[in-house]
């Protein structure tokens, strides 16, 4: 991993403006500067453009304005009627979806070695080396060779988080990773996820759920209506946990228009 010095931006967001065709406005004028290290959970309400923001950084969407700069170098920036995006800086991101996206007839192995060998050119020794050394840290080093239908839905999201760090990512981005998993499988993949918020991968995550939200992150942003309108320590946004269900903080979180 490339040093980023502790003082400079890992993301620097400014003045993003993305909608989708000529009506649906989304961002609308974003601003958010994010440190190495840091660990920054974005909330809420519902259509605000909290997945639309992790797609953008993770060079997925065209922009209609603004700029995003990662680990000090330009990243992606609109120019005219045009998105440039600097394909070398996406490759240090790393991103996890809602519904797993494994491929189903590749064995866990080869979802994990796939990009590695093909986009890397690592090779397929030293690839699977490293697969196995990531899937024993998340508990499925038995599951190398089985295929995802064989997994649950904890199983797969864990190897799907195994996946993304194979490329050795400077940056997770997290997009409510939980909300589709049985209550009881959420634990096991939040636990993977706070050992690497224990380990210092910096991450951005949109999640719905309030006590993660509170465990993983150093930075709670909250963007309503397409800006960020709080942002600070997860105790100063989302307030003293045995009040965080009353019904001023519902309102705030679901109420809002985005
Ligand atoms: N590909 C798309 N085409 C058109 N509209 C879209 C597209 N993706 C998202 N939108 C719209 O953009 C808005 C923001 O969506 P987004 O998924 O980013 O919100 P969100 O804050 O993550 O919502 P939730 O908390 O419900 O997941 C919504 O109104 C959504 O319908």
């Amino acid at each position: 991993m490339t040093a980023i010095p502790q003082d400079a931006a890992l993301v620097r967001i400014t003045d993003l403006h993305k909608g989708y065709g000529a009506h649906i406005k989304v961002l609308r004028g974003l601003n958010i500067e994010m440190k190495p290290g840091e660990r920054v959970v974005v909330i809420g309400p519902s259509g605000g453009g909290k997945s639309t923001l992790l797609r953008v950084v993770m060079g997925l969407e065209e922009i209609q304005q603004g700029s995003v700069t990662f680990a000090g170098k330009p990243y992606i920036s609109a120019e005219g009627s045009k998105t440039r995006i600097d394909t070398e800086q996406r490759k240090k991101i790393g991103m996890v979806f809602q519904h797993y996206t494994l491929f189903p007839h590749l064995t866990v192995l080869q979802n994990l070695t796939l990009a590695p060998r093909k986009v890397h050119g690592v090779s397929r020794s030293a690839a699977e080396d490293r697969g196995r050394a990531i899937l024993a840290r998340f508990g499925l080093d038995a599951k190398a060779d089985a295929y995802p239908s064989q997994l649950s839905g904890g199983q797969k999201q864990r190897v799907a988080i195994a996946r993304a760090l194979m490329l050795d990512p400077q940056l997770m981005l997290f997009d409510e990773v939980t909300s589709a998993l049985d209550p009881e499988l959420v634990a096991e993949v939040e636990a993977v996820i706070l050992q690497l918020a224990s380990q210092g991968m910096p991450m951005m995550m949109v999640t719905h759920d309030m006590w993660f939200a509170r465990n993983v992150a150093s930075r709670v942003i909250f963007c309503a209506g397409g800006v960020v309108v709080e942002d600070g320590p997860p105790e100063q946004v989302l307030g003293n946990p045995k009040e965080e269900r009353t019904r001023e903080f519902i309102d705030r979180v679901f109420h809002i228009k985005g």
